[in-house]
């Protein structure tokens, strides 16, 4: 039995890749309703845990539970449906904002996708956009309004801002920030550990596939340091 509020509970995972060990024997507790940062340095492990999450990876051993139940009794589609991920960078798949939102949603009404761009941050008027014009910070918020359009229960968001400026990536984060407040669960991969504080509210902190620190956000810096 998960404890009350954890979306995700990850019990003794290993991965292996040709020879190699990912994850290590990793046991880790994923709040609901809250922004958790996976960080650390590169190649330990936390593009690889975030695609456990909705099994774009699969565990060599030990299990992956999403609201108490392991991953593998879920069907794939309904879960990915549930949990939903955007990647580093933005990829849009049509030549329209309002047919991007459609992607996995033929049936959105205009109506939803316009409230949809402002819950993002856009105007409602980008939906009639070209999205071949779009900057990389709208092309980035299109993005997650496409994934939100699905309503999903979490949010997994490899790097979501290393594309983008400063300006772009800023409103991506208080993008983040809103979807949080608003009651979504988010998974954040970053780099940057400011940015993990402002936006996270737990940290887990992975190196060389192992999880070494795990704590409130505030604490990032002394939980870093001290592995
Ligand atoms: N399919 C695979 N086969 C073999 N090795 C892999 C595979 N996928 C990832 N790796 C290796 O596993 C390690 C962890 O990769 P992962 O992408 O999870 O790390 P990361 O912490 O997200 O790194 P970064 O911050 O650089 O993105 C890396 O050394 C990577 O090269």
């Amino acid at each position: 039995m998960d404890a009350p509020g954890t979306a995700f509970a990850l019990d003794h995972v290993t991965v292996r890749r040709d020879g190699r060990v990912l994850l290590d024997e990793v046991c880790a507790d994923i709040p609901a309703s809250a922004c958790t940062a996976l960080v650390g340095p590169s190649g330990a492990g936390k593009s690889t845990l975030l695609r456990l999450l909705n099994r774009l990876a699969e565990p060599t051993s030990g299990l992956v539970r999403f609201q108490g139940r392991p991953l593998p009794q879920l069907d794939v589609l309904e879960l990915r449906r549930r949990v939903a991920l955007v990647g580093q960078q933005p990829v849009l798949l049509t030549d329209r904002v309002l047919d991007d939102l459609r992607v996995g949603r033929t049936d959105l009404e205009e109506e939803r996708a316009a409230a949809l761009l402002e819950r993002v941050g856009l105007p409602a008027g980008m939906l009639e956009r070209a999205t071949a014009g779009l900057s990389g910070g709208e092309a980035q918020r299109v993005c997650l309004a496409r994934a939100l359009a699905v309503e999903p229960q979490v949010l997994l968001l490899d790097e979501p801002t290393s594309a983008l400026d400063a300006a772009s990536a800023q409103a991506v984060e208080h993008t983040i920030k809103d979807l949080v407040a608003g009651g979504l669960a988010v998974v954040l991969v970053s780099h940057n550990t400011p940015q993990a504080r402002r936006i996270a509210d737990h940290v887990l902190v992975l190196r060389d596939g192992q999880l070494v620190a795990a704590g409130p956000a505030e604490d990032i810096d002394y939980l870093q340091e001290g592995t």
